[in-house]
């Protein structure tokens, strides 16, 4: 099955110091690379508009009045790790997919840790200034071994493995707390995980390497080094009453300043966005997850019934009023792990043209759920059940409701209100929909009424009776201008282009 690019990217701003190879292999996929660093603010608000992607490192500050100067960006690449450098809520809301790269840096970030608690056993930057000054003090610089002491991990993802593993082979016992990882697996290399407060008491030395967000925030405090034992070693802060202290060893944001780091960093974010322009994959994405899961030419096609039942009960709503609940229903052990993206896929078609900002898959959801709709999704695994979606929307009590599914890659509609279709209805192209009482006279009058307006028809499905009426579908070559020229003929009717 052809693979398609649900996400074009041609011309990238970068904005930080990146490794060259990162540049070179988005030329050589095609991309318009313009690199721009040290822009002001105002300066990149001015740029940012002309690009459709921007690739920063943790110095360009994409805030939120940047994001919103961008007028056709789909993408923020983060050459490394941390995220808090991009406001990744604004970026969703505008549906810009933000992508990091999240193992480039973890070696040498773990490998500087390293470095940072064998310096302060042993007093080396100290002794080096000492030395310099022409010094040989060798009482002043006394030492302790790591072998035995205890290490206190806070976030045990992938820096904060390296480390423990890193120093465990100094005779390190490695303790740890991390609200994610599950303590068997941290145990299978070697740290044993507690909760902070039973932490604190037992460490020697203290790392931490999660993610700057607000709960991580301040983690050690006044609070916490009252539960620490006395002398307990901890890694660089920022404040120069600290960074000025004999004891105090610290350098500035290094983690991932080797050549190795940045190669991995600027070649990952390159490849991975030429994985995402190909189609073929989508990685690194922090706020992006329905889009990850939608790069099969199988998910894209149910993304298109999706979108198309959206588009159908949208036009279907003759009250006019805005949705408050939206229901995505799967069914059938294919469809298992889809609700998350059909849903979203449904939310795009539902809410069609009623964004300024342009609605997609990445900001579906978020922009749904703040103008006030709930939105439920579940699934349904009956033994033999087809795998088949289910749309319900309520307005003001009114319940309204689609279901497809996809028949040899094209998206059908089985039924409609209630109503089973006869022969399963493609959603492509332009539609009309209508709900008659059934009527030997009720076609011909239609299609009397389309000829006059110079609507062909392209084929025609009916549904089975139901509460004596029925659905129809009419394939045409145009949208009726006037759809209340039916209205004598039928009881409400919809009309619409898949
Ligand atoms: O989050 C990261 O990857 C590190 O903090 C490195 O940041 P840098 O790219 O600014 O060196």
């Amino acid at each position: 099955m052809r693979k398609m690019a649900p996400v074009a990217i041609k011309r990238v701003l970068i904005s930080d110091s990146l490794d060259p190879c990162c540049k070179k292999i988005l030329q050589e996929n095609g991309i318009e690379v313009t690199e721009k660093t040290n822009l002001s603010k105002d300066e990149l608000k001015a740029q940012i508009k002309d690009f459709d992607g921007l690739l920063v490192r943790s110095a360009t500050k994409v805030c939120a009045d940047v994001i919103e100067s961008a007028e056709s960006l789909k993408l923020i690449g983060r050459a490394g790790t941390g995220v808090d450098n991009v406001d990744v809520e604004a970026a969703t809301k505008k549906g810009i997919i933000v992508m990091n790269t999240p193992s480039g840096n973890t070696i040498s970030a773990a490998e500087l840790t390293c470095a940072l608690v064998m310096s302060l056993s042993r007093n080396v930057p100290q002794a080096t200034i000492s030395m310099k000054a022409g010094n040989w003090d060798r009482k002043k610089f006394m030492g302790a071994e790591l072998y035995g002491k205890t290490l206190g991990i806070l976030g045990l993802g992938r820096i904060g493995k390296e480390v423990a593993t890193r120093m465990q082979s100094f005779g390190m016992r490695t303790i740890g707390y991390d609200p994610i990882t599950p303590p068997e697996v941290s145990k299978s290399w070697g740290v044993e995980q507690m909760s902070l407060e039973e932490l604190w008491p037992q460490c020697d030395y203290i790392t931490v390497h999660t993610p700057l967000m607000p709960s991580t925030t301040g983690l050690l405090n006044d609070a916490s080094f009252a539960k620490c034992k006395r002398g307990v070693k901890v890694e660089p802060p920022k404040d120069y009453a600290l960074v000025n202290h004999p004891n105090v060893i610290s350098c500035p944001h290094l983690g991932a300043s080797t050549k190795e780091a940045q190669a991995r960093c600027g070649q990952d974010i390159a490849l991975q966005i030429v994985d995402m322009i190909k189609g073929n994959a989508l990685v690194g994405a922090v706020n992006a997850q329905v889009l990850a899961s939608t790069f099969s030419p199988e998910s894209q096609q149910w993304i298109g019934l999706g979108e198309a039942l959206g588009k159908l009960l949208k036009v279907c709503n003759s009250t006019k009023q805005p949705y408050d609940q939206v229901h995505i229903t799967t069914q059938g052990e294919d469809l298992k792990k889809s609700a998350e993206f059909l849903g979203s896929a449904a939310v795009v078609g539902l809410m069609a043209g009623s964004s300024e900002n342009g609605l997609n898959l990445v900001n579906a959801l978020t922009l749904a759920e703040e103008t006030g709709i709930t939105i439920k999704k579940g699934h349904v695994d009956g033994n033999d059940s087809k795998a088949s979606c289910i749309l319900e929307v309520s307005v003001n009590g009114s319940v309204y409701k689609a279901s497809g599914t996809v028949q040899t890659t094209v998206p059908v509609l089985l039924e409609l209100n209630g109503s089973v279709f006869r022969q399963p209805v493609p959603l492509s192209g332009k539609l009309l929909f209508f709900r008659a009482a059934t009527s030997p006279q009720l076609l011909p009058s239609v299609t009397g009424v389309l000829a006059a307006a110079g609507v062909e028809i392209d084929h025609f499905s009916a549904s089975s009776v139901f509460g004596g009426d029925q659905w129809y579908c009419v394939g045409v070559s145009c949208l009726l201008e006037d759809l209340s020229k039916l209205t004598p003929l039928v009881k409400e009717a919809a009309q619409l282009t898949v």
